[in-house]
């Protein structure tokens, strides 16, 4: 696994194909793959959304960082993220989608759609500037 300098600190990259490879490990050994359809893994993604939405359901708006969160309630928080994450990775696998590639692709076409002198950082919805 590489591994990025980051201020004295070595940080461990973990890259989608690593988390590729290790659910299809994980589902091989278990014979699971023929329960890993692209739309199984769609039900499965969207249950864990709804799990990592229950984790901020009646808290109202949070501060960025989670600065008053306790740190079992950070980790449970991971938990949840990581599952949303191996199923889309997993997903995407399953519909023959180069996830990373379209992303960086998707990427582009987000800065060709909102140019940076035409975006209102004080707005927080760009699309109500270009109604007025
Ligand atoms: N058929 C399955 C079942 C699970 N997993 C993996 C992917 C997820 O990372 C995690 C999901 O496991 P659970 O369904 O047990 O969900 P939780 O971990 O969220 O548990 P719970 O729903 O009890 O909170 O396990 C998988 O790849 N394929």
């Amino acid at each position: 696994m590489k591994r990025a300098e980051g201020g004295g600190e070595q940080k461990e990259v973990v890259s989608l194909e690593t988390l590729s490879k290790k659910m299809d490990d994980f589902a091989k050994a278990r014979d699971w793959e023929k329960f890993h359809s692209p739309r199984n893994l769609l039900l499965a993604m969207v249950g864990e959304v709804g799990e990592l939405s229950e984790i901020f359901q009646w808290k109202g708006e949070v501060a960025r960082g989670l600065p008053d969160w306790k740190e079992e309630e950070k980790v449970h928080l991971g938990e949840e993220l990581s599952d949303v994450l191996l199923y889309l990775v997993r997903l995407s696998d399953a519909c023959g989608v180069d996830l990373g590639k379209a992303a960086l692709r998707k990427l582009e076409l987000n800065a060709i759609k909102y140019p940076v002198k035409q975006t209102d950082h004080s707005s927080s919805n760009i699309n109500l500037k270009e109604e007025n």
